[in-house]
C-alpha cells in the first residue's frame, strides 16, 4: 500500500478540461470515495492514478515516488471495473488464484488467501465452480475479490462496482467492503454518484463537481458543515436550505440572523444562510433568528413531518419530528438555530 499524492493535476480531452488543477493527497490504508454527479471527472481521476490516463499536467506520487510516466501494469495497482471481469472458462478459486499466482505465490498461501477472501465475500461454496453461467452479481464478487487478493497492492480502486448488483445484494456488498478494508488494511479508492455509498463505505470523502474537488471530509463533516453550496445540495434527502440574505450581519426578510461564520464575507459576494431541513425548526412566535414564514404544505411520513415553507419569494424544507400546531398550513416562524447555520458567500462557506 502506499500514500497517493496528486499534485496540480489537472486533465483536457481536446480543448475542454475534465479536471480543474488540483492537488490531494490519499493517506496509506485509507478508505476513500470519490463521489459526484455523472460527468464531474471522477472516471478521468480513477484513471489518472491507475496510469490508464496520462495527465495533462501535474505528477502522481506513491509513497513520495513520480509514478506519472509509468505504465498501468508498474504501478501495482488492482482495479474493479463497473462490470465484472472473470475468466468464464475457469473455477471461482482459479480466478481468486489468478493475480497471486502470476506473481509466483506458492500454492500453499495462494489457498490460504484465496480462503480468506472467499470467506469473507461468502463465496466458498462457489469456489469449484466454473465462472461461467453465474449469476451477475456472483461474477462481481468474483471482480471484488480479484481486486481484494493481493495484499501488495498500491491501492484498490473501484468504479462503480455495484451498478449491476441487485439493491438487496448491493447493500450487503457495501457492509462487506467496509468489513474488507477494516479486515485486509488496503488503500481502497472507491467511485461513485451515489451518496449513500459513499457515505456507507467511506472514512473520507473526496466530493466533485464539475472538474473539480469542493471538499474533501468525514460523512459527518459533509453533513454538517459543507464547504461549497454543491455538497450541500448533494448529501442530504433533500439537501441544504439556501436562504439568499443581505447585510452585515446577514438580514433575512428584515430580521438578523446569528451564524457560526465567525469571518466577514468578501465584499459584493452574493450571500446566503445555509440551513439543514434537520435543523430549521418550525414556531408559532416570534424571536430571535426566527423569521417570517408561510407553512404551504405539511406531509405525514411516519417517523417524522415533511413541511414546506415560503419565505419571501424562497422556498425551504424542516424535517420536524413531532406534529405540533406550528405544522399547520398558514403563517408561522422560521427558526434558523445560529450554531446549525453558516454564511455562504458566492458558493463557499464563510468560516
Ligand atoms: N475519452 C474522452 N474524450 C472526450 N471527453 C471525455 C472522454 N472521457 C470523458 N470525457 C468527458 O470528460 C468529462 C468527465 O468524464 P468522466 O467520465 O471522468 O466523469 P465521471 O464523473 O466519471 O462520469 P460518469 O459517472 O458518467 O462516468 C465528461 O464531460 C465527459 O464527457
Amino acid at each position: 500500500m502506499a500514500r497517493i499524492e496528486l499534485i496540480d493535476i489537472a486533465h483536457a480531452y481536446g480543448q475542454s478540461w475534465a479536471l480543474k488543477q488540483m492537488t490531494l493527497s490519499w493517506s496509506d490504508g485509507g478508505a476513500y470515495a470519490l463521489l459526484g454527479p455523472s460527468g464531474c471527472g471522477k472516471t478521468t481521476l480513477l484513471n489518472i492514478i491507475s496510469g490508464l490516463i496520462a495527465p495533462t499536467q501535474g505528477k502522481i506520487l506513491f509513497d513520495g515516488r513520480d509514478v506519472t510516466a509509468l505504465e498501468p501494469q508498474q504501478r501495482n495497482i488492482a482495479q474493479v471495473f463497473q462490470f465484472p471481469v472473470v475468466y468464464d472458462t475457469m473455477s471461482v478459486y482459479d480466478n481468486l488464484a489468478f493475480p497471486l499466482r502470476n506473481r509466483g505465490w506458492k500454492e500453499g498461501e495462494v489457498r490460504r488467501r484465496v480462503h480468506e477472501i472467499a470467506e469473507i465475500l461468502e463465496l466458498q461454496s462457489d469456489l469449484p465452480r466454473r465462472a461461467h453461467g453465474l449469476a451477475a452479481d456472483v461474477k462481481q464478487k468474483i471482480s471484488l475479490g480479484r481486486g481484494l487478493v493481493r495484499p501488495d497492492v498500491a491501492a484498490v480502486l473501484f468504479d462503480e462496482p455495484l451498478t449491476v448488483i441487485d439493491p438487496h445484494v448491493k447493500w450487503l456488498l457495501r457492509r462487506k467492503l467496509k468489513q474488507l478494508h477494516q479486515q485486509l488494511n488496503l488503500s481502497l479508492i472507491y467511485v461513485t454518484h451515489d451518496q449513500t455509498e459513499a457515505l456507507t463505505f467511506a472514512d473520507r470523502v473526496v466530493v466533485m463537481t464539475q472538474g473539480e474537488v469542493v471538499q474533501v471530509g468525514t460523512a459527518e463533516a459533509l453533513f454538517e458543515s459543507p464547504a461549497h453550496r454543491f455538497v450541500g445540495h448533494f448529501i442530504g434527502s433533500p439537501g441544504m436550505n439556501f436562504l439568499d440574505c443581505d447585510g452585515a450581519p446577514p438580514h433575512i426578510e428584515g430580521v438578523p440572523i446569528g451564524t457560526s461564520s465567525t469571518q466577514q464575507p468578501e465584499p459584493g459576494a452574493a450571500l446566503a444562510i445555509g440551513i439543514r431541513p434537520e435543523y430549521l425548526e418550525v414556531h408559532s412566535s416570534p424571536g430571535p433568528n426566527r423569521v417570517p414564514a408561510i407553512v404551504t404544505s405539511a406531509q405525514d411520513q411516519g417517523t417524522q413531518w415533511m413541511v414546506q415553507l415560503q419565505i419571501g419569494r424562497r422556498t425551504a424544507w424542516s424535517k420536524v419530528r413531532h406534529a405540533s400546531e406550528a405544522v399547520g398550513v398558514g403563517p408561522a416562524f422560521a427558526y434558523i438555530p445560529p450554531d446549525k447555520c453558516a454564511l455562504y458567500a458566492d458558493d463557499r462557506r464563510v468560516a
